[in-house]
């Protein structure tokens, strides 16, 4: 089936299907608004304005310069005014109420606990402040989340936070991942923090291929033990085309991540807006679903990259022809890639992916779209 032409259309389907997503910052998407209210409460005076459209396009400019250092500049602000129980607690239940308003039926949130401690917080409070706003979310949107705490790669105490991780796993948190800069912070240096999640039997996500080659990819996976890779979209290195770029062969490497379905949390527009491709029509996400690999779509960075899980999809549908299966099958993959037990991600599927996206076909059909 088809999604039709028109623009308006395409995206009200894409709003009403149920959707995953698996790579979200809650540091990066906080609503304009809260961002406003919470500065004012703290006195912070280094916002340009009190504009909420403007302070959008603020920290849209600001991240868009195609490349991720100074993408990652605008979470200074962000994250400056995260930095009580209550701030937290909000964001946390606001970016659930902004899921469920986009029609994401399940979230991975994931933030680094390291940067909220300037107010003398405890890594716990900052914890257990999110994990309260996400259990209100989730009761009063009815979206389910898992958190994932972020270990920041230029920094020491990373192990730290693998433990932190692990205790929190019966509370909500499913999984340990490695953000920030990634050129000159191979993953490898974080060893002894993977083989602790390792050892306790827990989930690792590492960003990887970003702002650096195959090679940081082939270390998140083979040496530091990730099961899902963040971006991965330097992966397209270890493929070999022909002039009309055709697929003629797979590297090691990809072939390996294809065959243990390894999967890969793509991110559209934010991987333009850090450079890591140079249009989105260059993004190599079409080349990877149409060879099979394990992959599906994520916002990264809502408010910085000006998005949202509807916006990805409705630009891959346009830019790539991608059809309701498609969207289907991308979700179902994000489904089976997602750090909850077994036999939840079958419940998603069966009970809400499948009915949802059933429903809608149907309804399509009535209206003889
Ligand atoms: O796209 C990204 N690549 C690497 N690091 C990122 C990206 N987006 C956000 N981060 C960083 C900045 C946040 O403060 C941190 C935790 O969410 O993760
Ligand atoms: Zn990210």
């Amino acid at each position: 089936m088809k999604l039709k032409e028109d623009k308006m259309k395409t995206e009200e389907i894409i709003r009403n299907v149920p959707k995953v997503m698996l790579h979200d910052h809650l540091d990066g998407g906080l609503r304009p608004q809260t961002i406003i209210d919470l500065a004012k409460e703290i006195g912070y005076k280094k916002l340009p304005t009190t504009d909420p459209s403007e302070l959008a396009e603020w920290f849209h400019r600001g991240a868009n310069k195609g490349n991720l250092v100074e993408y990652l500049q605008g979470f200074e602000h962000t994250c400056t005014v995260m930095q009580t129980k209550e701030a937290l607690k909000r964001v946390a239940y606001e970016m659930l109420e902004d899921m469920k308003k986009d029609g994401v039926c399940y979230v991975e949130t994931r933030f680094a606990p390291v940067f909220h401690t300037q107010k003398g917080l405890y890594y716990e409070d900052v914890i257990d402040a999110v994990l309260e706003g996400l259990e209100e979310g989730k009761r009063d949107f009815g979206v389910g989340y898992g958190l994932i705490l972020c270990g920041m790669r230029n920094m020491k105490n990373t192990l730290e936070i693998a433990e932190l991780a692990v205790n929190y796993r019966n509370q909500g948190v499913v999984g340990f991942d490695l953000a920030g800069e990634e050129g000159g912070y191979p993953p490898k240096k974080h060893l002894d923090a993977f083989q602790y999640i390792k050892q306790k039997n827990f989930n690792i996500t590492i960003h990887a291929g970003e702002a650096f080659g195959k090679e940081s990819i082939w270390q998140a996976i083979q040496i530091c033990g990730a099961h899902r890779i963040g971006h991965a979209t330097r992966l397209v290195e270890d493929i070999v085309f022909d002039k009309d770029g055709n697929v003629v062969r797979l590297g090691e490497l990809a072939q390996y991540i294809l065959d243990t379905r390894l999967p890969l949390e793509i991110c559209l527009l934010s991987n333009v807006h850090t450079g890591a491709v140079d249009k989105l029509e260059n993004h190599p996400f079409i080349i990877l679903f149409r060879e099979k690999f394990r992959v599906f779509l994520n916002t990264d960075d809502r408010l910085m990259s000006d998005t949202t899980l509807t916006k990805e999809y409705t630009i891959a549908s346009e830019l790539f022809g991608l059809n309701l299966d498609d969207i289907e099958k991308l979700n179902i993959n994000a489904m089976k890639s997602s750090f909850i037990p077994y036999k939840e991600r079958l419940y998603y599927i069966y009970n809400v992916i499948k009915p949802g996206f059933q429903k809608m076909r149907e309804k399509l059909l009535s209206l003889k779209v």
